[in-house]
């Protein structure tokens, strides 16, 4: 099948991110990943901007299992493929919690959930996540969340932060992508760039020296996708 989601990568050579997909992504790649990503193109074009790349979702698959996590929360859901995979990485019992306040996406990838059979694990919420996540606190969820994934707007990221890092349980870990930015958080100010990609920039740089300095998180940035950076809370 034609690559569909992952271009977003920070990877410059075409021929080994072609390599890695096909030598070690797709071959175990669940079927209904496979399913929803082309239900996804078919929809949106853009997928392959939007969609976790399929090499980082094998990765958050395999750090879930890892973990043992079993309550985690997604930022960010789409049509939901990095959805799906965490659905399908959890245990039975285990539990996402998925905020976005675009259901018409969600509901582009449902019946790929559906057939999976992992939608009783799943509790989607249509809505912005700031007043998700406030709520959340005031129903003393602190502490209780194994993994936080946040793939969302990033001018959020930060404050986001602040309220994920109570969520979340001590030694818990959160996710943010898209921190290397397509590469152009190493670029000048005056260097050519996609204006998407300039508004946000600066935005992005914000938030890796920002996680870079806490000293609540140790954290690693990983250049996967279009950059993870993993933080798992201290204290
Ligand atoms: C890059 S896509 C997420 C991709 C998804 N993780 C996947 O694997 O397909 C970003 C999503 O963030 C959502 N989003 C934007 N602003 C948001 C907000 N304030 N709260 C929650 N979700 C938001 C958008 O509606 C969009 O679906």
């Amino acid at each position: 099948m034609a690559e569909k989601s992952g271009h977003g990568s920070i990877l410059r050579s075409e021929a080994l991110k072609k390599y890695i997909l096909e030598t070690s992504v797709y071959p175990r790649e669940h079927e209904l990943l496979k399913e929803l990503t082309q239900a996804s193109f078919d929809k949106y074009k853009i997928v392959s901007l939007m969609g976790v790349p399929r090499d980082e979702g094998q990765f958050l698959s395999m750090l879930l299992k890892i973990m043992n996590a079993k309550k985690t929360m997604e930022i960010g859901v789409f049509t939901g493929y990095s959805l799906l995979t965490t659905a399908l990485a959890l245990p039975e019992d285990g539990k996402v919690i998925a905020i976005d306040p675009d259901k018409d996406a969600y509901e582009v990838g449902l019946p790929f959930i559906k057939k999976a059979g992992v939608e009783h694990k799943i509790q989607f919420i249509q809505s912005q996540a700031l007043p998700v996540l406030e709520k959340l606190l005031n129903e003393k969820e602190e502490g209780t969340f194994d993994f936080i994934f946040i793939d969302a707007d990033k001018e959020n990221y930060l404050k986001y932060h602040e309220i994920v890092l109570k969520l979340v349980k001590v030694g818990g870990v959160v996710g943010y992508d898209n921190t290397l930015w397509f590469g152009t958080v190493a670029l000048s100010e005056d260097d050519p760039m996609p204006p998407g990609l300039k508004a946000l920039r600066g935005v992005v740089r914000e938030i890796n020296t920002f996680l870079a300095n806490d000293p609540r998180i140790e954290m690693s940035q990983l250049s996967i996708g279009d950059g993870l950076t993993l933080c798992r809370r201290l204290y």
